[in-house]
């Protein structure tokens, strides 16, 4: 049951997603598919709005997937009703008998309203063996204070076990790897601690401007977007200790322990390790780019931030001493989602005409997206007489090997909420524990201050360089795919 359907989310991802698991066989043939929306209008009304806004996607140049339309299409229906009535509720309950998965695909404000009905109305009891699990979506509260609020208000309906708080990106392909990456192989996991990583730097860059977002984006800006949700989501998966099994219950404990390790900065510390930025009018390619404060719905006073850039340290005896580099922003130079993990450079350059030299160390980058993949910068000898030392790419791309353009992640976290696996799910703890770390920078922007301008299709403010260079290093390169 989707809450939304005639929203963007749905449309763009949510529906394709069901489409190509029922090309997979993954839907069992009784289901249905149940859209609720404050639109007037019947089953054939959202089936033939979704079929316009695809303009042929479902189907054109993939008759499978065309196929797989087709026989959904009849198990899609509709009903209209307001969610914060009640007689949505009294409609669905009249009707709905066995499992059922509710997909809040709604805005945020709608979240514990929608649980508080459901359970009101009785829809939430698992009854008979039956399953009734909620998808709620992202962004889970606004800061520390809100997200443990609306897990409180939550959790006084309905069980942990029944809430799947959703972050798309633990549905993208790489970043599930980190855990076969790390786990799966031994030179890797053995290597992986401040004995022998010197920093690791995640970043995720988009060359989309906020354009119509404006109204949601400018109560949220980059930190809340994107930090305690996504980029914790990467970082939580690179720093987590190996779990006691594969059990969702076993690796998210491990996850939500990185996040309850992160440093707690005092307002000071947090002004020193934060950059802040804001773009302004340009152009990035053809594109041309309002400043932010000139997008509509935003004020034009507004001192929200599109880009920051964070250095976090995780207080644990495995990454002591090593620092995590974070950096999101929008109209930037190319989109690029990465975390790159550098090694400390070798104590001694033993080489001929090379002694003590300051060789590059290597790293491990994990791209994930675009061009899924994972390289390994090492050194070689250059062939020929005498050492002389040369930088080498050893290079795995998901899209030489797989096949992997046919989904677009949601399947995986839909496939996992109707089997009940939550392990690529937000537990309660862990989102609470995310919003606690990035606190400190909210309450410290909070006090006053601007966000530092750049111009489109850059790296970002000046300032974000400064932030490494202060430590010695600087940003991995951007990569153009
Ligand atoms: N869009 C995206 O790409 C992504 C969205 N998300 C998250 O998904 C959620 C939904 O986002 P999105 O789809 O973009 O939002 P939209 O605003 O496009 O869709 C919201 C949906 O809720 C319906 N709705 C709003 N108020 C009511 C009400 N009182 N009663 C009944 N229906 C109502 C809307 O109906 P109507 O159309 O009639 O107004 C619409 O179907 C948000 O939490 C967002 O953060 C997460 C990742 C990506
Ligand atoms: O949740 C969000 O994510 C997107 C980035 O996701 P991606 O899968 O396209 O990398 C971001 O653009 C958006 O602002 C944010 O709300």
């Amino acid at each position: 049951m989707i809450f939304g359907a005639t929203g963007d989310l749905t449309r763009r991802l949510l529906v394709p997603a069901l489409i190509n698991m029922e090309r997979e066989g993954l839907i069992h043939p009784s289901s249905t598919v149940l859209g609720i929306g404050k639109d007037a209008g019947d089953d054939e009304m959202l089936r033939a709005g979704l079929e316009s806004f695809s303009a042929g996607h479902f189907g054109e140049g993939d008759a499978q997937r065309g196929e797989a339309w087709a026989r959904l299409r009849p198990r899609l229906r509709y009903r209209a009703g307001d969610f914060t009535a009640d007689e949505i509720y009294t409609q669905i309950a009249a009707e709905l008998t066995g499992n059922a998965v509710f997909y809040l695909a709604v805005p945020p404000r709608f979240f514990g309203d929608i649980v508080e009905k459901l359970a009101d109305h009785g829809l939430t009891t698992e009854a008979d063996g039956a399953f009734r699990r909620i998808a709620i979506e992202k962004p889970f509260g606004h800061d520390a204070a809100s997200a443990k609020a609306l897990n409180t208000r939550i959790l006084s309906r309905v069980a942990e076990t029944q809430v799947y708080r959703i972050d798309h990106f633990l549905g993208k392909e790489t970043v599930q790897n980190i855990m076969t990456l790390r786990f799966a192989n031994m030179m890797i996991e053995k290597l992986w601690n401040s004995d022998s990583i010197d920093h690791i730097q995640i970043t995720a860059a988009e060359t989309v401007d906020v354009g119509t977002r404006g109204s949601f984006y400018d109560g949220t800006g980059a930190l809340r977007d994107m930090v305690p949700n996504h980029l914790f989501q990467l970082l939580s998966m690179v720093a987590m200790e190996p779990p006691i099994s594969f059990d969702a219950e076993a690796v998210r404990d491990e996850k939500a322990k990185v996040l309850r390790a992160i440093r707690i900065y005092e307002p000071e510390e947090a002004a020193a390790n934060s950059v802040r930025g804001v773009y302004t009018a340009g152009t990035i390619g053809d594109r041309t780019i309002p400043a932010y404060t000139e997008t509509a719905d935003v004020k034009p006073d507004s001192t929200t931030e599109t880009y920051v850039a964070l250095k976090l340290m995780i207080d644990t005896w495995r990454w002591a001493g090593v620092p995590f580099y974070l950096r999101t922003g929008k109209a930037l130079t190319v989109r690029d989602t990465e975390v790159i993990v550098t090694f400390k450079p070798v104590p001694f350059a033993q080489f001929p005409r090379l002694r003590n030299a300051h060789l590059p160390p290597n790293r491990i980058v994990i791209q994930i997206q675009p061009d899924e993949g994972i390289s390994l910068d090492m050194l070689i000898k250059r062939p020929g007489i005498g050492v002389a030392v040369e930088p080498a790419v050893m290079d795995f791309r998901y899209a030489g090997l797989f096949d992997i353009g046919r989904l677009n992640g949601y399947e995986t976290l839909i496939y996992d909420i109707l089997t009940g696996d939550q392990t690529l799910f937000q537990r309660a703890d862990a989102v609470e524990a995310g919003w606690r770390a990035v606190q400190p920078f909210l309450d410290r922007w909070a006090e006053g201050g601007s966000p530092e301008p750049y111009a489109p299709g850059s790296l970002g403010p000046d300032a974000a360089a400064d932030l490494l260079a202060r430590d010695g290093l600087a940003w991995h390169d951007l990569v153009t795919r």
